[in-house]
């Protein structure tokens, strides 16, 4: 299947090759090329293109050159280990010890650094980046043209295109800024994840605002301990890639990166810090959404509603406040925006068929997330509350017993189940969850079935169900494919849920 890459402007001024180079501080090569495009995927490249073959984890992008070149590739960035065959094809060679770390910039000049042109808004955090995103373009959408990018989608205005990850490669993204400058986008909020910090995906960005949600364990296949997940966070509040930071006061590594930031910060607190210069008050958390009034650092009182359930989405509604307030917005106007955003695909995302149980599905796939949904789920569930859960393959090993734990301590029936093993086996995913779960004393811990098939799990989830109970099905959220063993078939826990539940109903 050939990929696409992300929509491309379609108005570029050429830039000749040379001057690349020179920006490389490499040797210019003979030639005349004029550059209109680059990527760093063989198969998305358009004629006119710089292709970038990068040395990867599993591939070397030079191993595909040739295709590149069928396609009109005008020229090759590379690796001195991917030179030689690059050169082969005939094509002008740029070579530099790291081209991923170099493509950035060299895209932003490609696309006449359309980031500037936009009032740029990255979030970083462990967890709530995809939901203040989604806060912030809803409260700034009444008065700005807006572009979105993130784990579930991209938005150019109102078209709609769908993820490959939550933040892209920078080739890709100094591309879609590029579209949406052309289609008059005047604001772009952005998820930035701990693998974009570190793989130069931003490079060429430098953020208006950066927000900072929280820190906890994750992906610690990635990143060698917590220092060095801090620090790859940390780099969106230096000046290099911000200007300004929007901080969680009440988070731990979040009071450290107010000290730490390379530039201005501004900090929040949804538990009403003192210290803070915005904070949450006369918080109401209602079933499905709160209400509170923010207080500024001049003392704006601010009438707030969260649309999403959970104290969590209040401290995700108060970032994206606060970081349209330091945008220009007027924040009372901010806010009421944010409180008519209709919901967020798949986190904590409702599936209501008339039936008598809250019945939802979540995203939550981190030990911290799991837990802040089971305790805001608690709160709000009148009876039992019923959960189905899995862990990833491939990804983070380390969490698997904590889910497992945290899931037989908070929920009155864990049903632990398949959650994409990829290329693992599930019933040993499943040992290491149920492992963790035996670590809870008997006492302290509700019922717990395993099910290796996810829709059978969620199927047992809803027969438990009494009136007044909750159901949720956590871990896939927005997702629509379960991949088992590197194939990955169709999946949405949102219909299956409902058919589930409509079976139930006769
Ligand atoms: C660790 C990581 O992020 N790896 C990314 C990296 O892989 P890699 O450098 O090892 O690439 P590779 O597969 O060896 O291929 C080498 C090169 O050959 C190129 N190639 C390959 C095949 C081909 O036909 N033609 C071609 O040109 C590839 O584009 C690549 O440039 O570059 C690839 C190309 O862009 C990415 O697809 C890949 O992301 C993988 C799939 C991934 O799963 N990344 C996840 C972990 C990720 O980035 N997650 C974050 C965080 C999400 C969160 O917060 O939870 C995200 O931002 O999504
Ligand atoms: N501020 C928060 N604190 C703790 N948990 C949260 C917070 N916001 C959301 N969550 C939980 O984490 C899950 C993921 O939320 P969201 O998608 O907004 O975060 P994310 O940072 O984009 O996550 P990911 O990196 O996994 O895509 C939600 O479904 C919810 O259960």
């Amino acid at each position: 299947m050939t990929y696409p890459g992300p929509p491309r402007p379609t108005r570029v001024s050429a830039t000749p090759l040379a001057e690349l180079a020179g920006q490389l501080g490499v040797e210019p090569p003979e030639s005349t090329a004029e550059v209109t495009g680059i990527t760093h995927d063989s198969r998305a490249v358009r004629p006119g293109d710089l292709y970038a073959a990068l040395p990867g984890a599993r591939l070397h992008g030079a191993d595909f050159v040739t295709q590149a070149a069928g396609l009109d590739a005008v020229a090759v960035l590379t690796d001195p280990t991917g030179a030689e065959r690059a050169a082969a094809t005939g094509l002008p060679v740029l070579v530099v010890d790291d081209p991923r770390g170099r493509m950035g910039e060299l895209a932003a000049t490609i696309y006449g650094h359309p980031g500037r042109d936009l009032l740029q808004i990255g979030i970083t955090g462990t967890s709530g980046k995809t939901t203040t995103a989604y806060l912030v373009e809803g409260g700034l959408k009444s008065v700005r043209s807006t572009g979105l990018i993130g784990t579930v989608e991209m938005r150019i205005g109102d078209e709609r295109i769908k993820s490959e990850r939550t933040t892209p490669e920078a080739t890709d993204l100094q591309a879609l800024f590029a579209v949406m400058r052309e289609r008059g986008v005047e604001a772009v909020t952005m998820e930035v994840s701990s693998h974009a910090l570190v793989l130069g995906r931003v490079d060429g960005c430098v953020f208006d605002i950066g927000v900072f949600t929280n820190l906890s364990p994750e992906h610690m296949e990635f990143h060698s301990d917590m220092e060095d997940y801090f620090g790859a966070k940390a780099q969106l509040f230096t000046p290099k890639r911000g200007k300004l930071g929007v901080i969680n006061f009440d988070d731990e590594y979040g009071r450290r990166l107010v000290k730490e930031a390379g530039v201005p910060v501004v900090t929040f607190s949804a538990e009403g810090h003192p210290d803070a210069d915005w904070r949450a008050e006369d918080v109401t958390v209602g079933p499905m959404d709160s209400t509170f009034t923010v207080i500024g650092p001049k003392d704006e009182r601010i009438t707030a509603k969260s649309p999403l359930p959970g104290p969590f989405n209040v401290a995700n509604t108060l970032a994206a406040i606060v970081a349209l307030a330091v945008a220009g917005l007027d924040p009372q106007v901010a806010a009421d925006g944010i409180a008519a955003v209709p919901g967020v695909p798949g986190r904590l995302e409702r599936v209501d068929t008339g039936q008598p149980y809250l019945a939802v599905v979540d995203y939550a796939h981190k030990t911290d997330a799991v837990e802040s949904v089971l305790k805001a789920l608690r709160k709000v569930t009148e009876g039992k509350l019923h959960v189905v859960l899995g862990c990833g393959g491939d990804r983070d090993t380390t969490k698997r017993g904590p889910m497992g734990a945290a899931v037989a301590r908070l929920a009155d029936t864990a049903v632990l189940t398949s959650d994409n093993p990829r290329s693992e086996d599930p019933l040993a995913i499943l040992a290491a969850m149920l492992q963790g779960a035996a670590s809870v004393p008997a006492h302290e811990r509700g019922e717990v079935q395993v099910f290796e098939d996810r829709a059978a799990a969620i199927a047992f989830a809803v027969a438990r169900a009494q009136p007044g109970d909750t159901v949720l099905v956590a871990g896939k959220g927005h997702e629509q494919g379960q991949d088992i063993a590197g194939v990955v078939r169709p999946f949405d826990d949102r219909q299956v849920l409902r058919e589930a539940i409509q079976q139930t109903q006769g």
